[in-house]
């Protein structure tokens, strides 16, 4: 195990304004107990089974109850998902926003789609209250109506993640809320080896983010990092 701050693990570390603490054991206790702290129920866990069965990745317990949160806090009754999966994202949202809101949710596999529409069903939700829209999120982001959502939660390809901020600009009301899902990489986005193209894009949309005047960021150390900023008004 790599030991804080033996020299192995501080050369492997970027620094980021020099405002990065080593990680301590205790932190990373702290915050698995902060990503398991929300109880899931059978509509969740059957979705996350199906998601695992599928082999697609779904939000952790702890980043679905910080969406739940953030919907409710907006009182969103407009939202936009990129990447659908198995719906268990889904769940969270329907249950944080406006009982009369409505999830436009986007994927280019039907069959995760197909998943999801029975979750949100399993989970109680009318089949009115979530939008499924199969595609990709660049071909279908364009025709959603501008100023029209009160939150956009982006988990689809990494490497559009830059270009979904701009349609995201676009789709918020002011002063709604755009999140990114896993913006930690597994630990990459601050290892200083070599990395994929997908993490240095993930740099870049975590710099852009903070430096844009139009924004208000938080990253949210919950599952593998949400990247959240509000539109200012
Ligand atoms: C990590 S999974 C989403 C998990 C889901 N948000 C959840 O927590 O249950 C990523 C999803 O994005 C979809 N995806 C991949 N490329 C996409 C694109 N260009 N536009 C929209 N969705 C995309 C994949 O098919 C996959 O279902």
């Amino acid at each position: 195990m790599r030991v804080p701050g033996s020299s192995g693990y501080s050369q492997r570390r970027v620094q980021l304004r020099g405002q990065e603490r080593p990680i301590t054991a205790n932190r990373q206790t702290s915050w698995a107990f902060a990503d398991a702290f929300v109880a899931e129920d059978d509509a969740l866990r059957r979705a996350r089974d199906r998601a695992r069965e599928s082999g697609v990745p779904s939000v952790s317990p702890g980043t679905g109850a910080a969406l739940r949160l953030l919907a409710a806090a907006t009182d969103a009754k407009a939202v936009a998902e990129i990447g659908t999966g198995t719906g268990v994202s889904g769940i969270y949202l329907l249950l944080g926003m406006r009982p009369d809101g409505v999830l436009t949710t986007v994927d280019p596999e039907p069959e995760r789609q197909q998943f999801a529409k029975q979750a949100f069903r399993e989970a109680g939700f009318a089949g009115n209250r979530a939008r499924f829209i199969p595609g990709r999120a660049l071909d279908v982001l364009p025709r959603l109506a501008d100023g029209g959502y009160d939150l956009v939660f982006c988990d689809g390809d990494r490497l559009e993640y830059l270009d979904y901020l701009a349609e995201s600009l676009r789709l918020l009301r002011p002063g709604g809320l755009v999140c990114f899902e896993g913006v930690f990489a597994r630990g990459r986005t601050v290892d200083a080896a070599a990395q994929p193209a997908e993490v240095l894009r993930l740099r870049e949309l975590l710099r852009t983010v903070r430096e844009s005047p139009e924004l208000l960021p938080s990253l949210l150390p919950v599952g593998d990092g949400l990247l959240c900023a509000v539109r200012r008004g």
